[in-house]
């Protein structure tokens, strides 16, 4: 691999399960060292692009290179460059959480020490305990310390927080900045919007398969939807201004009100910008179903839930 080579590059990737289309031709790069946030509602085609680039699944079309390497060939040596967090791995039994890392740990060249991994993840008081015996969240944080137990250089973490507390969320941010400080480039999924605005350096939105936005998280969606809110009550009717100076307008209001009642100044979240951008996406599939003219039979799409039973990659 080229030292300017991305550690990720995806061009026009498609994916099919039987006559059902997951990804229509998906199209981005991650560069070495960023974190990149992959958004999108339940059933976007998030995994199967993880799984595709993780070496899990074949595409149906399109190129894809994960450190320099075509996935659907990537060796042993490629496997070891890299950690996985899947969005449910199932690890249990009768091995320790200390174990479990220890036999993993030896599967890599240049491990990270397996006592700094287990407190990374906050799994002190739990390292002799079996997975078995271990809470959800708790094994949740087994499947992170697996995934960076190798020291990758590219790390994929599909919905890794799912189940953790808060505290254990803001301790694996931590380990993730951790991780970003040392260099590590990270592709994350997650439907926490909060997490990807702390974590990510650039988000693209994903729906239906179609990427709908790519950029950085704070140039995501369009300048209106970025623009803050001002809110007031005026004679008791709630009123509102978008502003890209919201100061000003306070200063105005409080010129002509006094002291505004109800005065507040919202600024869109990530999770408001991405409603936005996803509900446009889906209300402009929607119309343009609805001007198809279709024939009386069933639609040759099955819904998504009967589609993933039915048809394996
Ligand atoms: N093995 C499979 N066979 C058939 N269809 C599948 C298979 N795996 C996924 N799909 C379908 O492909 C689409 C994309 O699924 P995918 O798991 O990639 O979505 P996702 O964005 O990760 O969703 P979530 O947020 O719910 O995890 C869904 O409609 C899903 O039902």
């Amino acid at each position: 691999m080229n030292a300017i080579d991305p550690a990720v590059s995806v061009d026009k990737l498609t994916k099919s399960y039987g006559s059902f289309t997951a990804l229509t031709g998906v199209t981005f790069d991650i560069e070495r060292g960023e974190t990149f946030a992959l958004l999108g509602p339940n059933g976007a085609g998030k995994s199967t692009t993880i799984e595709i680039l993780e070496g899990y699944r074949d595409r149906s079309g399109g190129e894809a290179r994960v450190l320099g390497s075509d996935p659907q060939r990537g060796g042993l040596a490629w496997k070891a460059r890299i950690g996985i967090v899947l969005q449910s791995s199932g690890e249990s039994g009768n091995v320790t959480v200390r174990e479990q890392l220890t036999q993993f740990a030896g599967y890599y060249p240049n491990p990270r020490s397996v006592d700094e991994v287990i407190a990374a993840v906050g799994l002190e008081d739990k390292a002799n305990t079996r997975l078995k015996s271990l809470s959800g969240g708790q094994r949740r944080r087994v499947d992170v310390a697996l995934g960076v137990i190798g020291r990758p250089e590219l790390l994929f973490l599909d919905e890794p927080t799912t189940g953790f507390d808060p505290e254990a969320r803001r301790h694996f941010w931590e380990l993730i900045r951790s991780l970003k400080r040392e260099g590590t480039t990270i592709l994350l999924t997650t439907h926490y919007l909060d997490e990807a605005a702390q974590l990510s350096d650039r988000a693209a939105v994903i729906a239906a398969g179609t990427l709908v936005a790519i950029g950085p998280i704070d140039t995501l969606g369009s300048d209106e939807a970025r623009t803050p809110i001002v809110r007031w009550l005026e004679n008791g009717i709630a009123r509102e201004q978008r502003a890209s100076d919201p100061g000003r307008v306070v200063a105005e209001l409080v010129g002509r009100l006094g002291e505004p009642a109800g005065l507040e100044i919202v600024r869109p979240s990530l999770e408001d910008i991405y409603l936005g951008l996803v509900g446009a996406y889906e209300a402009d599939l929607a119309s343009r179903a609805s001007h198809t003219p279709r024939p009386p039979s069933a639609s040759s799409t099955p819904s998504a839930s009967s589609t993933k039973d039915q048809v394996s990659a």
